[in-house]
């Protein structure tokens, strides 16, 4: 069968759960195995190449977790304490006199000999300057002891983890003013179209602007990876062949448009001929025509080219696939039941994504879902899931995934 006679071939379209399943599992035989040694600065939004042990206790010793005083409950009877010293954060304390208590302040290393800190609102001025205790003292009462939070040796950052604000200010809470991460995975980004033009030039006849390799080249930077901008591919086979053939340093081809089956669509065509063509047609809307496949070993993933097909097949399939290669685990993003603001009368064979926000506490629907209207995503604050042959009704709870989860 020819290339072509075999695209016009009815084929059942492959469950969006699988082609995931198979993307990650393409992702781990691919592995970037690479890892480069970062400052905290230039961190965020990478990957940990291996696992970050504590080289401290935290807190390293015991401190007051309020402004107060220290004491030695068992040298309390009832009567006001004299004041034997005061101790700030940052400095360190003499050993407690018996009989008296310490000003101390929050975050201030507790003095040996002491067992308990009141806040100072329970306190009151007695004479000579002492300190009368006005409420029940229990031993160890706000105290953060030694190694609360973690032991020296435990490991509190696994390999695979990305790299957010959080994460960044627990390794320098550690101390760690370095990290090992994965090196950044490199993207080839290609816009196929003999329609596209880019943004400030005239528009010809039939010509349109390329809106994907923007919102492409700036989420694939969110994502902390390396973009290689391929530019504009004519619709031309030979040319589609050649172009592939050059990308051969990334670690991934990322295009948009083509995959369809229009004669003017050469990308399927191209890794078809090349042999290597794992995936194509899902059970998703829009992005039904999502292709995987290798070129000369380069691995290849056509994004269907209208905007908001290019979205979703983005959001859903190829950044957990980019994810994946760096070793993150967790790559599914948060979805929230949320009561339907809508109805959903006709069941669909493919599941479908749809531009959505909240409002009132209900999902409601941009009024356009064509796959060509990306401005019903940036109307739209995420997706809401309509499972193959559902028909969500008016205050059905229906899965909400903010694109929050998806962007960064
Ligand atoms: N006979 C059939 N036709 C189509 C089918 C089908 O099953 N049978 N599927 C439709 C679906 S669903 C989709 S999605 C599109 C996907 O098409 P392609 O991925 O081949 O993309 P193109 O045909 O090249 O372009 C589609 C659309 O998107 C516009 N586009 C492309 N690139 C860009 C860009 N970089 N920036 C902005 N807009 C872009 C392009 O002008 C087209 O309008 O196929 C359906 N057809
Ligand atoms: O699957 Mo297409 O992406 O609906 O328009
Ligand atoms: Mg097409």
């Amino acid at each position: 069968m020819t290339a072509v006679a075999e695209v016009r071939q009815a084929r059942p379209l492959m469950p969006v759960e699988q082609a995931l399943a198979q993307l990650l599992a393409l992702a781990e035989a691919a592995p970037i195995g690479d890892a480069e040694s970062l400052p905290l600065a230039e961190a965020e939004g990478r990957v940990l190449a291996s696992d970050l042990v504590a080289s401290l206790d935290l807190p390293p010793w015991p401190n007051s977790a309020m402004d107060g005083y220290a004491l030695r409950l068992a040298d309390w009877q009832g009567e006001p304490l004299p004041v034997s010293q005061r101790i700030f954060a940052g400095h360190a304390p003499q050993p407690l006199q018996p009989g008296t208590c310490a000003r101390i302040f929050t975050g201030a290393p507790l003095p040996a000999g002491a067992d308990c800190v009141e806040m100072q609102e329970n306190t009151a001025e007695a004479e000579d300057g002492r300190v009368r205790f006005l409420e029940p003292l229990t031993s160890g009462q706000n105290i953060r002891p030694q190694g609360q939070e973690t032991r020296k040796g435990e490991q509190v950052m696994s390999a695979g983890t990305r790299l957010g604000p959080i994460e960044l200010g627990l390794a320098a809470s550690l101390g760690y003013d370095r990290l090992q991460v994965v090196r950044k995975v490199r993207v080839a980004v290609l816009s196929t179209g003999d329609e596209l033009v880019e943004p400030g030039l005239a528009l010809g006849p039939g010509q349109i602007y390329n809106s994907n390799r923007r919102l492409l080249v700036s989420w694939l930077q969110r994502l902390g990876c390396d973009v290689v901008d391929a530019g504009i591919l004519p619709d031309d086979l030979a040319r589609t062949r050649a172009c592939l053939a050059e990308l051969v340093d990334v670690d991934l081809i990322l295009s948009t448009g083509g995959v369809s089956v229009g004669e003017a669509d050469y990308l399927g065509a191209a890794l078809r001929e090349a042999g290597e063509l794992a995936l194509w047609k899902l059970a998703i809307k829009p992005g039904k025509p999502l292709t995987f496949g290798h070129f000369q070993g380069v691995p290849v993933i056509g994004l269907p080219g209208n905007p908001a097909s290019t979205l979703v097949t983005f959001g859903l399939l190829t950044r957990p696939y980019l994810l994946r290669r760096q070793g993150v685990t967790d790559v599914t993003p948060l979805r929230f039941d949320m009561p339907a603001g809508f109805d959903w009368p006709k069941p669909g064979t493919r599941r479908e994504y749809l531009r959505a926000r909240i409002e009132q506490g209900q999902v409601r629907i941009y009024k356009n879902q064509s796959s060509g209207v990306l401005r019903s995503a940036a109307w739209a604050e995420g997706l809401v899931e309509v499972r193959e042959g559902s028909t969500p009704k008016q205050g059905d709870r229906v899965p909400f995934i903010p694109f929050s989860e998806l962007l960064g």
